[in-house]
């Protein structure tokens, strides 16, 4: 059994934290908050597929170590990670979701990519 090592109880991020986080000079620049606060979003587009599958084999291990799950979407080269913790309750933007975009946007950048598309 993997060690779940982040799962703690989740504590909802304050919308002023999360808009420094996002925010230019912020640790997560490029990442978006949706319009209702639920998730963090990252969209990416990778060199090539080798590059793209590199990345997301990377992520989907982490989330397996750390028990929180990104829901990815992909095609081809593009990449688009959301991340929401649906233990709070209602669903939204926890401590766990920051760690892990850091973590995400860390793995980023151990991989070829044409830049992100925010
Ligand atoms: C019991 C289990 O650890 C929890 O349901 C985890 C599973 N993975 C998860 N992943 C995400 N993204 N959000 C969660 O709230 C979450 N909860």
């Amino acid at each position: 059994m993997y060690n779940k090592i982040i799962r703690c109880n989740a504590v909802r991020v304050a919308t002023s934290e999360l808009e420094a986080l996002v925010a230019t000079q912020g640790p997560l620049a490029r990442w978006q908050v949706t319009a209702d606060s639920k998730r963090l979003v990252r969209e990416c587009t990778f060199s090539n597929f080798e590059q793209t599958w590199g990345f997301l084999t990377a992520v989907s291990m982490r989330a397996h170590l750390w028990g929180h799950h990104p829901t990815i979407t992909t095609t081809y080269t593009d990449v688009k990670v959301e991340l929401s913790t649906h233990d709070l309750d209602p669903a939204g933007i926890s401590d766990i979701d920051v760690k892990m975009a850091k973590k995400i946007e860390t793995t980023i950048g151990q991989y070829t990519t044409k830049g992100s598309l925010h």
